[in-house]
């Protein structure tokens, strides 16, 4: 097994830089940098020097041993200073020691996985983690990366392998008159996992908006004021707006954080019958984005349409330029009226569709647990007969099982590792 090194924190200036090593050679390869080594988990303050006695930098040195590091491995992480001199300096001179190579992007976490010291789905979580803009975001990662979908797994799997071992000892007892009738109790084991299942299943689709984000279109007839609010919103001239109706034709995405849940603003043409060619190309558009988009905020002008696009249950409807009007509803992109409880209805609605999402984050997820379930109900089918097989539904249920054990990466998963871990910087 290599040892692999690598920068762990960003690249560019920074006070402090990370620098970390893990592998069989990782206490070998500090101690001919630093001379000597700290106990485990003590930092202790070294000269860094090279092969040729050059000084190099006086970094803190943390030794984790093996069992008990991130990697699972033994790891040294050395904290230098954190110019990119400095950091080139350091990792020339592990690079130059035998046995020692630079870690492949996701290299720690991969080892962290195969040593078993975090399931797939945590690795999932850390990747996320690593990403997150948001408060919302930080927080559905930190739930996946501190096991909570592998705890829910266990308790799962706990009541599938037992389902399966009551109806493997009616078949051991077969020939026997067995008394006691498990069916019940093997019914009642299943359809409590199966209905968790379908709750799981449920909160995919929100779990997935609170990583990737939810769109919200702005819509409503030509100069309503779509694009003035979409700026005013964004901070900044996101949008070009003019006294000209049809002035937007290309949609207009500024990305933010709304009260901690990650939105994207879409700017749409002005819905109206138009004769200008590019314009009808832009309504169409218009119409097809915030078709898909989570939430259409409808902008109004004096005529009230809203013709030409659907609206749903929770979308919002509301008088643009409100400073023109007797001022008491609706919004304005020019003085701000308005736009604080827009803001605030549209969290609120988002809010309420993120607290569905409960542990499961991704259609990986969802797609394991749509398995578990279909094979539940296999098994449940053979059961409520009377005249299925037992045999039959006990494998049924060992399939399920095995289906929910995917999710943590106990099995199956080399195809998956791979795109997984594409998704990490280097260092991590
Ligand atoms: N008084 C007032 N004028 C506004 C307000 N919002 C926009 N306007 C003006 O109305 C005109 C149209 O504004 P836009 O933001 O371009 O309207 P739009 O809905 O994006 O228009 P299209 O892209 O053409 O569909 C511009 O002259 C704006 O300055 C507002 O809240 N109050
Ligand atoms: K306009
Ligand atoms: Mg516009």
């Amino acid at each position: 097994m290599d040892t692999i090194f690598a920068q762990a924190t960003a690249r560019g200036k920074a006070g402090v830089a990370v620098i970390r090593i893990s592998g069989p050679r990782a206490m070998t390869a500090a101690r001919a940098l630093a001379g000597s080594l700290p106990a485990p988990r003590q930092a202790g303050l070294r000269r860094l020097r090279n092969a040729e006695g050059v000084l190099l930098d006086e970094a803190l040195v943390l030794c984790f041993a093996k069992g008990a590091s991130f990697t699972g491995e033994d790891v040294v992480e050395l904290q230098c200073h954190g110019s990119p001199a400095t950091v080139a300096a350091v990792l020339r001179a592990l690079g130059e020691q035998d046995g020692l190579r630079l870690a492949e992007p996701g290299e720690f976490t991969r080892r962290a996985l195969e040593n078993g010291v975090l399931d797939l789905a945590q690795v999932e979580g850390l990747g996320d983690l690593l990403e997150a803009e948001t408060e919302a975001q930080r927080r559905q990662a930190l739930r996946v990366l501190s096991g909570a979908l592998g705890e829910k797994v266990a308790l799962w799997r706990e009541s599938l392998i037992r389902a399966a071992a009551l109806l493997e000892a009616t078949i051991d007892f077969a020939d026997e008159d067995v008394p006691v009738d498990v069916t019940p109790e093997v019914t009642a084991l299943l359809s409590g996992v199966s209905t968790a299942l379908q709750t799981e299943i449920e909160g995919v689709a929100m779990a997935e908006r609170i990583r990737d984000g939810f769109e919200i279109a702005i819509v409503g007839p030509p100069n309503a004021g779509k694009s003035t609010l979409l700026n005013h919103l964004a901070g900044r001239e996101a949008a070009i707006t003019s006294e000209h109706a049809g002035t937007t034709r290309d949609v207009i995405e500024v990305r933010m954080d709304l009260r901690g849940l990650p939105v994207t603003f879409l700017d749409t043409a002005g819905l109206r019958d138009s004769a200008d060619d590019v314009e009808t190309i832009g309504i169409a558009r218009a119409i097809e984005r915030a078709t898909a988009a989570d939430l259409r905020v409808f902008l109004l002008d004096d005529s009230g349409r809203t013709e030409g696009l659907a609206q749903g249950p929770d979308d919002i409807v509301l008088r643009g330029k409100a400073d023109l009007g007797d001022g008491t509803t609706g919004v304005s992109g020019r003085t701000g009226q308005g736009v604080a409880e827009l803001v605030e209805r549209i969290a609120a609605i988002l809010n309420s569709r993120a607290s569905r999402a409960v542990t499961a984050t991704r259609e990986r997820h969802a797609e394991a647990m749509r398995r578990a379930r279909g094979a539940i109900a296999e098994a449940q089918n053979q059961l409520s007969h009377g005249m299925g097989s037992t045999e039959l539904a006990a494998e049924d249920i060992r399939r399920a099982a095995r289906a929910l054990e995917s999710l943590l990466g106990r099995i199956d998963v080399e195809t998956l590792l791979d795109e997984i871990f594409a998704r990490f910087c280097l260092g991590k």
